[in-house]
């Protein structure tokens, strides 16, 4: 029996005995709806302290029970889709005392990690990934001859990827003739963070509301219950379920369908589980779920309660009432209401991120020209691309991680014809809980090598609207990045004024510069993007220069070789990889102009940086002003490494 933690209320008496899946096997069918009701308030009490999403793992707790109840896990595999509803498989699975570190630095992640426990058998949170590992430890099982089975748990939104039904095409026939035992579970609760969109959704609803089948199984349920008759009528119904259901299209792809059954119906899912679990080859099950189950205001409104900031669970999430400063997220959303009233060729998509891009507002008012195009990033680019084709000036508004699902897309069916779509890349650098699966740090590097793309890096709120106003007239492919959350409050002109193409500015001058070299190295920082204020701050302790390059690409070449001719040094931040990134171009740049001039390049680390608070990573990363001052003074003005004298090339006389 494990310490009761003095964190989880003493109403948890099977719960707080349950430091693994085979105490949970212990336990008799009866006691497992008190278990189901103690999960429930653990993950409501945990999340209402520590933030995170609730309304989907209030949803999976007797899916959870059930799964790690009837197979041997870890023995048996369990993949979860996305993985944000897997707080309930986290605390059956060791993890319920460490619940108040979720996705805090040093704590456990929001998402199933390889590294975190050996129940995490696949690391997830980009969506519609889990049929194809599940698939592949199928065939793995197959192929070493080991009787482990696969579940693959996926959502309603998550079905809406092409990448699922990649592998559904896959997994439903034999390789070689081997069948994976791969089992499909689709969790349909009918929303993914909004209202989910398409015509599967429409397909789910009709085989969620087969009348008949239905209305067959209630009848005989009842009437058998707890009779050993229910069991014979069990299998029965297994076989004839086709007599009363037609086909659906996951039978076409070669599953064994079942369902639709209530996935909080303990009764239904353990027997129903147990029949699947000992069925060979490709099985597929459709469970109805209510996403935010078990707490009232979460079910009413699945949306609000999809990732919530810490809140009280008995009053609910309350309006802040802080003066908040506008989010990047929310000057999109109101340029994009701007620029619609005065472009009616502009179209706004999103890949199912209606309210983290901000634009549940451009919904509302111009419904004809919002797309929710679902878990579906590839398609959301290329449908941009097709409308740009037709003179139509699309905006897709996707996060910087979710953008690396499209990459080909972006090259192949945007750039390389030179479309004029804008990326809205929102999310851009270290998002901070999410960590490292949801981190925007690569956007610069991969797209900036692209041809025709041009790549803006807004330092604050203000020029973001400016530089989104610049990227929409700029007839060619365009992203604009910008962080997760608040800038410095920079006032916002309504006023739309394109920024003059590929130019940055000079913000500040280094007195060191106009003193023609005698004394301290004359250094110059050029910052792309929000960390111009890092800059700005280390630049005032240091008397160096400090430029806003504004754009990666086209880069200010003129303006780095003015700054290279003025100093001895130059230095670049920026909150995206060293690798590939805006540092790069600019020694790209003073390479092809024949500089010679050292360059310090600050940026994000060859590494991947874990989930925690965004102000304090950004530090570890030395990307504060004090870590860019230290930078600075480590690398050019320590006197073991002096700045040595520049041979000048032709091009600094
Ligand atoms: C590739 C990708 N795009 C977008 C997201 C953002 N996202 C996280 S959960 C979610 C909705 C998932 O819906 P569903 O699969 O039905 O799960 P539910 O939240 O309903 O349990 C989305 C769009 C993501 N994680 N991965
Ligand atoms: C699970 C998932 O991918 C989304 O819910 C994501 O966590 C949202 O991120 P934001 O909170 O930054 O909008
Ligand atoms: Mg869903």
């Amino acid at each position: 029996m494990s310490e009761t933690n003095q964190n989880t209320p003493a109403s948890q008496t099977l719960l707080n005995a349950i430091d693994s899946p085979a105490d949970l096997r212990r336990l008799s069918r009866s006691q497992l709806p008190q278990l189901a009701d103690e999960v429930r308030a653990h993950v409501l009490n945990s999340v209402s302290k520590t933030g995170g999403h609730l309304s989907s793992n209030l949803g999976t707790v007797e899916l959870t029970i059930a799964l790690h109840y009837v197979y041997d896990t870890p023995r048996d595999r369990l993949v979860w889709d996305v993985g944000h509803q897997t707080y309930p498989h986290k605390i059956l699975t060791g993890r319920r005392d460490a619940m108040p570190t979720l996705r805090q630095q040093g704590g456990i992640s929001g998402f199933p990690r390889r590294d975190e426990s050996e129940y995490d058998t696949f690391g997830t949170a980009h969506s519609s990934t889990s049929i194809s590992a599940a698939h592949g430890m199928a065939m793995a099982a197959k192929l070493k001859g080991e009787s482990r089975r696969a579940v693959a748990i996926i959502g309603d939104g998550a079905m809406t990827a092409g990448m699922a039904f990649e592998a559904l095409n896959n997994a439903g026939v034999a390789h070689g003739g081997l069948l994976g035992d791969v089992l499909v579970i689709l969790n349909d609760n009918d929303m993914s963070i909004s209202p989910p969109v398409g015509a599967l959704n429409k397909y789910f609803t009709r085989l969620m509301s087969g009348k008949f089948y239905a209305a067959a199984r209630e009848g005989a349920k009842s009437v058998l219950k707890n009779t050993p008759l229910y069991e014979f009528a069990r299998r029965f119904e297994e076989h004839t379920k086709g007599m009363f259901v037609p086909g659906t299209i996951f039978e076409e792809f070669g599953f064994n369908y079942v369902g639709p059954i209530d996935g909080h119906d303990l009764d239904a899912l353990i027997p129903t589980l147990e029949n699947l679990r000992d069925r060979k080859g490709p099985q597929f099950l459709h469970l109805v779920t209510r996403k935010g189950q078990g707490y009232k205001l979460a079910e009413a409104d699945p949306v609000k309660y999809h990732g919530p900031t810490p809140f009280n669970p008995a009053e609910g999430i309350k309006p802040s009432t802080a003066p908040a400063k506008k989010t990047f997220t929310q000057v999109f959303g109101d340029w994009l209401c701007d620029m619609a009233e005065a472009d009616a060729k502009l179209v706004a998509i999103t890949p199912a991120m209606r309210e983290g891009s901000g634009m549940v507002e451009f919904h509302k008012r111009f419904p004809t020209r919002y797309y929710d195009v679902g878990i579906a990033e590839q398609h959301a680019v290329t449908f941009a691309g097709g409308l740009a084709c037709e003179g139509m000036k699309p905006v897709v508004a996707i996060y910087s991680t979710f953008l690396q699902r499209a990459y080909d897309q972006v090259i192949h069916d945007v750039a390389l014809q030179n479309l004029p779509v804008l990326f809205a890349l929102d999310r851009a650098g270290l998002v901070g809980a999410d960590g490292a699966t949801h981190a925007g740090n690569y956007d610069i590097a991969f797209t900036r090598c692209i041809p025709n793309m041009s790549v803006l890096t807004p330092a604050d709120e203000n020029e973001c609207r400016q530089a989104l106003y610049t990227g929409h007239l700029h007839d060619g492919p365009v992203t604009v990045r910008y962080p997760r959350g608040a800038g410095v409050g920079a006032e916002i002109k309504k006023a739309m004024v394109a920024l003059p193409w590929g130019k940055g500015e000079v913000r500040r001058r280094s007195s060191a510069s106009q003193a023609n070299g005698r004394g301290a190295p004359r250094i110059a920082i050029l910052a792309f993007g929000t960390l111009l204020y890092p800059a700005l701050k280390a630049a005032e302790a240091l008397d160096a220069s400090v430029a806003n390059m504004r754009f990666v690409k086209p880069l200010d070449a003129e303006l780095v070789a003015e700054l290279a001719r003025t100093h001895d040094a130059l230095v670049t931040v920026e909150d995206g990889c060293v690798m590939g990134g805006a540092g790069s171009a600019v020694i790209e740049s003073l390479q092809a102009q024949g500089f010679t001039v050292p360059v310090l390049q600050l940026g994000l680390p060859d590494e991947y940086i874990e989930h925690g608070e965004p102000g304090k990573l950004m530090a570890q990363c030395g990307l504060d002003a004090a870590g860019i001052e230290r930078s600075v003074r480590d690398r050019f003005l320590t006197t073991a490494a002096p700045v040595a004298p520049v041979l000048r090339s032709v091009a600094n006389t």
